[in-house]
């Protein structure tokens, strides 16, 4: 998608990882302004996540990483479809590397985050999207320095189980940095018809596509 002009909204654009996606976007020429009504809008980063896998935590974990992107998406989705007065967009959601490999020091999270990339490429590969103009992106980014992974990582550190087989994902990962994720972020932004793309971004393997496009949608087959 060429950005100059766009409209995007970046949810979870204050600090870490959304505030790189912003920064980025305006970097590429997307329109800075506050819309006091909400006007055509072209991309949308359901980005807004958190960790919790507590007793009192996980559900909000289900709730934010997993219902809150798909009430975005579906959002989105009635303002740019081009059948319903929209001009076509572009959606890209923030999942993890954790939701293609287990972490198996986060179920829950890594179950939200499996569940942001069976949605995203679902929707990518439903046929109406030829008439809706909507594009569906996974972005799936490791280990970022940031305050949710500091967080994660002292929670981490504070548990004594399977703490060395976790630092070792980590250390095998690595730690990457924001400006890392975003440029993989933009990369997957410009590019031209990537509805379906699911793209990783590691410090390890560097950005690696995933799959590009959405599994041809195939006659039900009993
Ligand atoms: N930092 C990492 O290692 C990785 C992060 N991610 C994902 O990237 C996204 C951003 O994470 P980080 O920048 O690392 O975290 P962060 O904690 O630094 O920033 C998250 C932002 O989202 C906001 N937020 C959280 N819940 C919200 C809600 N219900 N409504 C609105 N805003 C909300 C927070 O206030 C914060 O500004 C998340 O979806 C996270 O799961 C994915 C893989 C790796
Ligand atoms: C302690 C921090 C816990 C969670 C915070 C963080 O937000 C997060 O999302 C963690 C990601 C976990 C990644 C786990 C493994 C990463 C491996 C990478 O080297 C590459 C993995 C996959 C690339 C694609 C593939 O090979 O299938």
């Amino acid at each position: 998608m060429k950005l100059q002009g766009k409209v995007a909204i970046v949810t979870g654009g204050a600090q870490g990882l959304g505030r790189g996606f912003a920064q980025g976007l305006l970097g590429k020429g997307v329109i800075k302004k506050v819309i006091k009504e909400f006007g055509g809008l072209d991309i949308l980063v359901n980005n807004a996540g958190v960790n919790g896998e507590e007793p009192e935590t996980w559900r909000r974990t289900i709730q934010i990483n997993l219902i809150g992107m798909i009430e975005g998406t579906r959002l989105a989705e009635t303002y740019m479809d081009k059948s319903a007065g929209g001009r076509g967009g572009l959606v890209v959601n923030i999942a993890s590397t954790a939701g293609l490999v287990p972490m198996f020091h986060g179920p829950v999270y890594s179950g939200s985050k499996y569940g942001v990339v069976g949605y995203t490429t679902s929707m990518a590969a439903d046929p109406k999207t030829l008439e809706t103009g909507v594009s569906y992106a996974t972005l799936c980014p490791a280990f970022t320095a940031t305050e949710l992974f500091e967080e994660s990582h002292e929670t981490l550190l504070n548990n004594n189980t399977g703490l060395d087989l976790a630092a070792k994902q980590i250390t095998d990962a690595g730690i990457q940095t924001v400006a890392d994720v975003v440029n993989g972020f933009l990369q997957l932004v410009e590019a031209d018809d990537n509805n379906g793309f699911v793209m990783a971004v590691s410090k390890q393997k560097g950005i690696q596509y995933v799959h590009r496009r959405p599994r041809k949608p195939r006659a039900n087959k009993l």
